[in-house]
C-alpha cells in the first residue's frame, strides 16, 4: 500500500526498544518502519519521541445519565491531550449503568457520535444482572466489572461472594475478563459506620476507614475465586505494594491475573490529601509515602501490568463538604497518565521508555483483545503520542469537565505535543481535530 504520509526523524518507542526510525502511514495503519523512508508528504518528528497512543483501561465518562459529571466530549479531549488514542469505559457512573445489552448499545451509540478517540465498553457484574452476562458478551463488552465494596452508587450494587464466583464462571465460559474493585465490603462498611457514629469527619478519619488490610483481604478472595474458576481476573487500581506483591504471587502460581495501579497512587500520598483535599478523595485512598515507595518498587520490578487513570470526576457540589466521608470519591486524571509515568517513572526512577509504553498501551491492548492497538509496529493502527521527553512544564491547560483536578499546577518532565488516531491528528498544541472514535470490541 502506498503511504499517505511519513513521520520522519523521531525516536520511536517500539515494544523492542527505542530506535531512530521513520514511520509510513497508509489507510490509518502503520505500513512501514525503517531507518529511512523516502518520499512524501512527511511530518518532521525530529527531537520527539513517538509512543504508541495510550490505551487507558479505566475511565468513567458517565454518559448517558451523568454527562454533567463527565461526558465523551470533555473526557476524550482530556484523554487525547494526554496522548491517549483509546480507552475502556466503565459501566458506571453512567446511568442507568451498563448491565444489559440495551444499555451497552445506547452508550456505544453516544460514544460513536461524540468520542474523539476509539473506545471499548466494560459491562457490569452485579447481583442484578448475572442473567445478562451472555448478552453483554455477545454485544461486545471488553469484560465485566465488579465492585467488592460499595460503589458509591446504589444502582450498581457490590458483588457478594456468590455473585463474584458465578460471574467468574460465566466470564470463563464467555472468554471475557472480570475486573474487580478489590476492597472488603464488610471491613470498609463497618469501619465507616464506627467512625461516622463517633462523629468523625476529617481527612485522616476517612483514610483510616480503608486501611491496606481491607484491600489485601479482597485481593486474596478475588485471586481464590479466579483460581477456582479459571477465570481471567484484572485487579483494578491496587493502591499498595503489598497488594501488588500478593497478586503477583498468585500470578506466579498460575492464576490468570493482571495487575493495575493508577497514576494517583504513584504521584500523590496521604499528606497530599490533607493539603489538597476533596480533589484527591478516592477509594482505595492514597497511602503514606512508605506504601507508595513499595508500590514503585513493585512497578519497577515488573510486577504491575497496567497503569490506568480511573478518571472519575463529579460536579463541584459533590466535592464540597465539611464531612470528608460525604464527598464523592474519584480523581480527575485522564490527561496525566503519561506525564506521571515519564516524570516519576522514567526521569526520576529510571523506568525504561518501553516499560512506560507497555504499562499504558501494549499491556492493556494485549489483555483486552485489541491487537491493533498499543504498539508501534507494522500492521497496527497508526495511533501515536508525540512526546518532548526533556520538556519541563507546569500542567495548567486541562480539558476535563471540572476544575477540581489535583494535577493542576503540578510540574512534570515529558510533555505530549501531538496525538494521532489512525493516522489523523486528534490533538496538537491545545487544539483538537475533527476525528471521531470507533467502538472497539475484543477479539
Ligand atoms: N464509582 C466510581 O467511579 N468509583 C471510583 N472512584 C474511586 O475513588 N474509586 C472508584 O472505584
Ligand atoms: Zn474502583
Ligand atoms: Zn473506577
Amino acid at each position: 500500500m502506498s503511504a499517505d504520509f511519513m513521520l520522519r526523524g523521531g525516536q520511536v518507542v517500539t515494544p523492542h526498544g527505542v530506535k531512530r526510525l521513520d514511520i509510513a502511514v497508509g489507510g490509518g495503519k502503520i505500513t512501514e518502519l525503517a531507518e529511512e523512508i523516502t518520499g512524501g508528504p512527511a511530518l518532521d518528528a525530529s527531537g520527539l519521541h513517538i509512543f504508541a497512543g495510550v490505551v487507558d483501561a479505566h475511565v468513567h465518562l458517565n454518559e448517558p445519565g451523568r454527562t454533567h459529571w463527565e461526558g465523551f466530549e470533555t473526557g476524550t479531549q482530556a484523554l487525547a491531550a494526554g496522548g491517549a488514542t483509546s480507552f475502556l469505559d466503565m459501566p458506571l457512573n453512567s446511568s442507568p449503568p451498563v448491565l444489559t445489552r440495551e444499555r451497552f448499545e445506547e452508550k456505544a451509540a453516544l460514544g460513536q457520535q461524540k468520542s474523539l478517540i476509539d473506545f471499548g465498553l466494560w459491562g457490569g457484574l452485579t447481583p442484578l444482572n448475572l442473567e445478562q452476562l451472555d448478552e453483554l458478551a455477545e454485544a461486545g463488552v471488553i469484560g465485566f466489572k465488579a465492585f467488592m465494596s460499595h460503589s458509591g452508587l446504589d444502582e450498581f450494587p457490590a458483588a457478594d461472594d456468590l455473585t463474584l464466583y458465578e460471574g467468574m464462571r460465566a466470564a470463563k465460559r464467555l472468554g471475557r475478563v472480570v475486573a474487580t474493585h478489590a476492597e472488603s465490603n464488610e471491613f470498609t462498611r463497618r469501619l465507616t459506620e464506627v467512625a461516622r457514629a463517633a462523629g468523625k469527619r476529617g481527612v485522616r478519619d476517612y483514610l483510616a476507614s480503608r486501611p491496606v488490610v481491607t484491600e489485601l483481604e479482597a485481593v486474596g478472595r478475588a485471586l481464590l475465586f479466579a483460581h477456582e474458576t479459571g477465570a481471567a481476573l484484572h485487579l483494578v487500581h491496587l493502591s499498595s505494594g503489598a497488594a501488588v506483591a500478593l497478586a503477583y504471587e498468585g500470578k506466579q502460581k498460575g492464576i490468570d491475573v493482571t495487575i493495575e495501579t493508577c497514576p494517583h497512587y504513584l504521584h500523590f500520598t496521604d499528606a497530599d490529601v490533607e493539603r489538597i483535599g476533596a480533589a484527591l478523595k478516592c477509594a482505595p485512598p492514597l497511602r503514606p509515602k512508605a506504601v507508595q515507595d513499595d508500590l514503585w518498587r513493585e512497578l519497577l520490578a515488573g510486577h504491575v501490568d497496567i497503569v490506568g487513570s480511573d478518571h472519575s470526576p463529579a460536579p463541584p457540589e459533590m466535592k464540597t463538604s465539611e464531612n470528608f466521608f460525604e464527598l464523592w470519591g474519584g480523581i480527575s486524571g485522564a490527561q496525566s497518565t503519561l506525564n506521571v509515568l515519564l516524570a516519576g517513572g522514567h526521569h526520576a526512577r529510571g523506568l525504561p521508555l518501553e516499560a512506560v509504553a507497555a504499562l499504558c498501551a501494549l499491556n492493556p491492548a494485549n489483555r483486552f483483545g485489541l491487537p491493533q492497538k498499543g504498539r508501534v509496529e507494522v500492521g497496527a493502527d497508526a495511533d501515536f503520542a508525540l512526546v518532548d521527553l526533556g520538556a519541563s512544564f507546569e500542567l495548567g491547560q486541562l480539558f476535563d469537565r471540572w476544575s477540581q483536578n489535583p494535577y493542576r499546577g503540578q510540574t512534570f518532565r515529558g510533555q505530549v505535543k501531538a496525538t494521532y488516531l489512525r493516522g489523523q491528528k486528534v490533538y496538537e498544541n491545545g487544539q483538537f481535530g475533527e476525528v471521531r472514535g470507533q467502538l472497539l470490541k475484543p477479539v
